[in-house]
């Protein structure tokens, strides 16, 4: 299992959707912050990978989540000049848990 983890509206969401199937986010698309998790099955090929998301407003209990991934991809969103310092002092705390020392991560 992989987490995907990044501030509220850094685009998580809208990223996964996309490498889900490429036609599924437009113009038309509304965003809703994610309240809990999301999964998403992408498959290339032979290969097949689990992403669960997990919302930004639940930040402060991503480490329950921790236990279980062997994966974490982090969504920053670099336009976002407000959020990004925030998205860095979040990063940093994910990255010092030391439940995730052995986890690969894709930033
Ligand atoms: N971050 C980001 N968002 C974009 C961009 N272009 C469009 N958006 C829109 O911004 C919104 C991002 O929302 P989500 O994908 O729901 O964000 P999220 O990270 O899943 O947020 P939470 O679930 O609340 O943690 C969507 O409406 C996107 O369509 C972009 O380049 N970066
Ligand atoms: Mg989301």
């Amino acid at each position: 299992m992989c987490l995907c983890l990044g501030p509220t509206g850094s685009g998580k969401t809208s990223l996964l959707r996309k490498l889900q199937c490429v036609n599924v986010v437009d113009e038309t698309t509304t965003a809703v912050p994610t309240v809990g998790t999301n999964i998403f099955h992408l498959r290339r090929g032979n290969i097949h990978i689990e992403i669960r998301e997990l919302g930004g407003v639940m930040a402060p209990i991503w480490p329950k989540y921790f236990g279980g991934t062997n994966k974490i991809m982090y969504v920053v969103d670099a336009s976002n000049l407000c959020q990004i310092a925030a998205a860095g002092v979040l990063l940093y705390t994910v990255l010092v848990d030391p439940q995730i020392k052995n986890v690969k991560r894709w930033t």
